[in-house]
């Protein structure tokens, strides 16, 4: 297969909700001829639902969410002309959901939550193949599972970039010679077969991957705006579509929360120098975002962004005044959580830190243990803040350029900032502050920095 024009599109949940969305992502798919692997997510929602059966519900409960599902699922197959053979799948499918369901009503497990969540991307994926069927093309469903191999790490399992590369080779690629392929993102499975997710929002992540394994001449994201904004334009309406991007940039956009891309998605993308393409399956036709190694431009402020919940932890103590070793002590204690810092400033006798939660549902609770406070209050007086947001303000040679501090603190005076970030990146300044003020923070920054 040409490096050169296979693309891997990818269609996120907002863009297989129903059925009238999941037509219009499939009529795009066929205006590409180049597009030969489809990648989607669960049809919108389904993920959240299941994720909340995931963690043991009651009866009544249960019952009204596997009620939800088996609504928006009926939605789309009501609307097939071949509905009855769909159905019984998609039957078979809940019938699974419903007995994991019971089971995790009596004990929960990250391994139980994946198997469970993996049935909303096998549900949209069977349906929007049968859709594609209709349309008199060769198309074929296949499960990623066979081809996704995994660390164990449910819920933020790490690809085996090798083995993946090797299976998609095998399994995969000579059916994309003959046949438009299906399949979905965000689950993958371990070595010893059991289902694992690559973390909420994953699915590009495996178009990425899938991408990758291939040896694919672009990667098209396809979701609900039409492409990637100066900020969220659900948090500043006037956001500016950005044409092209370099995948440095992009890349901290969706590290620090543009979640319009999932934060490993260009990870494969520039291993490969593959470019991506983002755009909105509602409005294919406005256009969208290029990501490309490199662009001309190289703005100094190119977007801002935000990330909800997050935690701060402080660490005080007084044995660091001219002491050695206290920052490495509490590292140590870090890793052996598994945990990757994400912010960090420290003074004489105190570490601010926050914790990096971009793998997991974005809630840093999870993370902060009692079993890892307890560790850590063995060496320090731990204090632990919640309710933050962290706004990124994302660009080039920031810490080279003079001024831009006053110009960004300037306009920020009226908020009250718990931690900045600024000189260890040139591409970007951060900071944390309470989360109700941290949309008037996006908002008067972007009026300020881009209008
Ligand atoms: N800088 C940005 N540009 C565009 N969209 C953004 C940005 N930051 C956050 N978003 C949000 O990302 C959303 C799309 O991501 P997501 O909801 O994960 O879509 P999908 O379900 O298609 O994967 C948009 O609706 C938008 O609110
Ligand atoms: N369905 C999964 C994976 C995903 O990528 O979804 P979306 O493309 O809709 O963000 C989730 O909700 O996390």
């Amino acid at each position: 297969m040409s490096q050169s024009t296979f693309i891997v599109a990818k269609f996120g949940g907002t863009s297989v909700a129903d059925f009238d969305a999941m037509s219009r992502s499939a009529d795009i798919v066929l205006s590409h001829p180049d597009v030969k692997l489809v990648v989607l997510s669960a049809s919108a929602s389904i993920t959240n639902i299941l994720v909340e059966l995931a963690s043991g519900q009651e009866t009544a409960r249960r019952a009204f969410l596997l009620d939800e599902v088996r609504r928006i699922q009926y939605a789309i197959v009501d609307n097939l002309r071949s509905a009855e053979v769909v159905r019984d799948e998609i039957d078979r499918i809940l019938e699974s959901i419903t007995t994991l369901s019971e089971a995790a009503s009596l004990a929960t497990s990250l391994a139980l939550t994946d198997e469970l969540v993996s049935h909303g991307e096998l549900m949209s994926t069977l349906l929007f193949t049968e859709l594609i069927r209709e349309r008199e093309v060769a198309v074929k469903w296949f499960d990623v599972r066979k081809v996704m191999r995994t660390s164990d790490r449910f819920g933020s399992a790490e690809p085996e970039l090798k083995t993946v590369g090797e299976l998609a080779t095998h399994y995969l690629a000579p059916l994309l010679n003959d046949n438009l392929v299906i399949t979905q993102g965000f689950i993958g499975s371990e070595e010893k077969g059991r289902t694992t997710t690559l973390g909420r929002g994953g699915s590009d992540y495996t178009a990425a991957l899938l991408g990758e394994a291939l040896h694919a001449g672009r990667i098209d994201i396809w979701t609900d705006v039409t492409g990637i904004f100066s900020t969220d334009p659900r948090v500043v309406p006037t956001a500016k579509r950005i044409a092209e991007i370099s995948f440095e940039e992009a890349a901290e956009m969706a590290t620090f929360g543009a979640k319009v891309l999932h934060p490993a998605t260009l990870l494969p993308a520039v291993r490969n120098n593959i470019p991506v393409f983002v755009g909105s399956s509602k409005a294919p036709n406005d256009g969208g975002t290029f990501v490309y190694p490199e662009t001309n431009e190289k703005p100094l402020f190119r977007a801002l962004t935000l990330r909800r919940r997050q935690t701060l932890l402080t660490l005080h103590s007084l044995k660091m005044l001219h002491a050695r070793g206290f920052l490495a002590e509490v590292f140590a204690v870090l890793a052996r959580h598994h945990i990757s810092v994400d912010l960090i400033t420290t003074s004489e006798v105190s570490i601010a830190l926050t914790l990096d939660t971009t793998d997991t549902s974005g809630q840093a609770r999870g993370l902060l243990t009692q079993a890892l406070l307890t560790e850590l209050s063995a060496l320090c007086r731990v204090e632990v803040e919640e309710d933050l947001s962290l706004v990124a303000l994302i660009g080039n040679q920031l810490s080279q350029s003079p001024g831009v501090g006053k110009e960004v603190f300037g306009v920020l005076s009226p908020f009250n900032l718990r931690l900045i970030c600024y000189g260890a990146s040139e591409h970007n300044l951060c900071f944390l502050l309470p989360s109700k003020d941290a949309e008037a923070a996006v908002q008067t920054l972007h009026r300020h920095l881009f209008e």
